[in-house]
C-alpha cells in the first residue's frame, strides 16, 4: 500500500505539492491524475526518494523508499520519458539493470518478450520509436518482479493499440494484487484502465475515490418545455419520472436520467405540445475538468433534438 500523508513540497516560492494526502490500495489499477503543473511529478519523485519532502511523508507499506532493503524488488518506477543510452539495445540495457536487481539473462530476454519487444532486443535504443522507449521503460521497471508499480504518463507516445496493450497488462497486475498507480493529466486516456482515481489541482488533493463514483457525478438530464405546462407534468408524472423547473430561466423542467427520445415519446403519446426538447450531457471528462479547474466555456456538451 502506498501511503501519502500530509506531503508538501515547495521549490523557492512555488508550492509544488501542498499538504497532500491519500493511500493507493494493492489489487487495483489507481489513476493519478492533475493538469499540467498539478504536483504530479514531483509526489512521485517524493515516494521515490528521488526529491526531499518539505514536511510530511509518502511511503510505500509504512517505509520511506530509502529505507527499503531491495527496492527494485519492491518497487518498479518509470518517471517521465526515461533516458536510455541511445548506443545500446533493448536487451543490453536491461542488462545493465539486472544486477541491481538480481535477475538473469532469461529474465531480460522474458520481459522483453512480455512488453512486445523481443524481435528488437538487439536493435538500438537510438532508433526506437517513442512508444517503443515506453515499452522499454515499462520492462525496465517489470525487472525486479516489484508488488508495486508507480509509472509516470505511461501512456504518451503509445497508439490506440499500444494503450490497450497496455491497459490490459496493467489490469492484469492488479489482479495479481500488485498495487498499480499511474499518473495522468487527461482522465479519458486512463479512464478504462483505473478503477481508483486520485485527482489533484495546484499541488492538493481535489478528488479521490473509486471512478465508478466520480462517474456518478456525470449527469445526463432533458430541458422539456411546453405551453401547457400542466398538461406536461401529468405526462411527466404518468412515466414516475424525476424532475424539477428548469434553471437555464426558460420555462420547463429539467428531467433527470432520461433521454430526449424519452420525453419526446412520452409528451407525444398525451398529445401534449413541446416548445424545446433538449439532451443536457456532462461527461465525465468535464467533471474532471471543472475539479481541476479547467472547465472552460464549453464544460455542457449540448445535443439539440428537434421537438
Ligand atoms: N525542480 C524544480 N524546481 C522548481 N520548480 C519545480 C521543480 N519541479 C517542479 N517544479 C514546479 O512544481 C510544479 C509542479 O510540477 P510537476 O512537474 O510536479 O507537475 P506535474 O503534475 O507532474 O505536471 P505535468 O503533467 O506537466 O508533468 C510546477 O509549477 C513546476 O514548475
Amino acid at each position: 500500500m502506498i501511503s501519502v500523508d500530509h506531503l508538501t513540497k515547495t521549490f523557492g516560492t512555488v508550492r509544488a505539492v501542498d499538504d497532500l494526502s491519500f493511500t493507493v490500495r494493492p489489487g487495483v489499477v489507481t489513476g493519478f491524475l492533475g493538469p499540467n503543473g498539478a504536483g504530479k511529478t514531483t509526489t512521485l519523485r517524493m515516494l521515490l526518494g528521488l526529491v526531499a519532502p518539505t514536511s510530511g511523508s509518502a511511503t510505500i507499506d509504512g517505509r520511506a523508499y530509502a529505507d527499503i532493503a531491495q527496492p527494485g524488488r519492491v518497487v518498479g518506477a518509470a518517471l517521465e520519458a526515461a533516458s536510455f543510452h541511445p548506443g545500446r539495445t533493448a536487451l543490453d540495457h536491461l542488462r545493465v539493470f539486472a544486477p541491481q536487481v538480481g535477475v538473469t539473462d532469461q529474465r531480460c530476454r522474458e520481459i522483453l518478450d512480455m512488453v512486445g519487444l523481443s524481435e528488437a532486443a538487439k536493435r538500438r535504443v537510438g532508433g526506437f520509436s517513442l512508444g517503443m522507449r515506453q515499452r522499454l521503460a515499462l520492462a525496465t521497471t517489470l525487472l525486479g518482479d516489484p508488488q508495486v508499480l508507480v509509472l509516470d504518463e505511461p501512456a504518451n507516445g503509445l497508439d490506440p493499440g499500444g494503450i490497450r496493450w497496455l491497459r490490459e497488462l496493467l489490469r492484469y497486475f492488479a489482479g495479481q494484487g500488485r498495487t498499480v498507480l499511474v499518473s495522468s493529466h487527461v482522465l479519458s486516456e486512463v479512464q478504462q484502465t483505473v478503477d481508483d482515481v486520485v485527482i489533484i489541482a495546484g499541488g492538493r488533493l481535489v478528488h479521490a475515490s473509486p471512478l465508478a463514483d466520480l462517474a456518478a457525478m456525470a449527469t445526463r438530464h432533458v430541458e422539456v418545455a411546453s405551453p401547457d405546462e400542466s398538461a406536461l407534468r401529468a405526462a411527466l408524472d404518468g412515466r414516475g419520472w424525476a424532475y424539477a423547473p428548469s434553471r437555464d430561466g426558460v420555462r420547463g423542467f429539467e428531467v433527470e436520467g432520461v433521454t430526449a427520445a424519452e420525453v419526446g415519446a412520452a409528451a407525444f403519446a398525451a398529445g401534449v405540445e413541446l416548445h424545446a426538447l433538449t439532451q443536457q450531457v456532462v461527461e465525465l471528462e468535464d467533471v474532471f475538468l471543472s475539479l481541476t479547474g479547467q472547465a472552460a466555456g464549453g464544460a455542457v456538451e449540448t445535443t439539440e433534438v428537434a421537438a
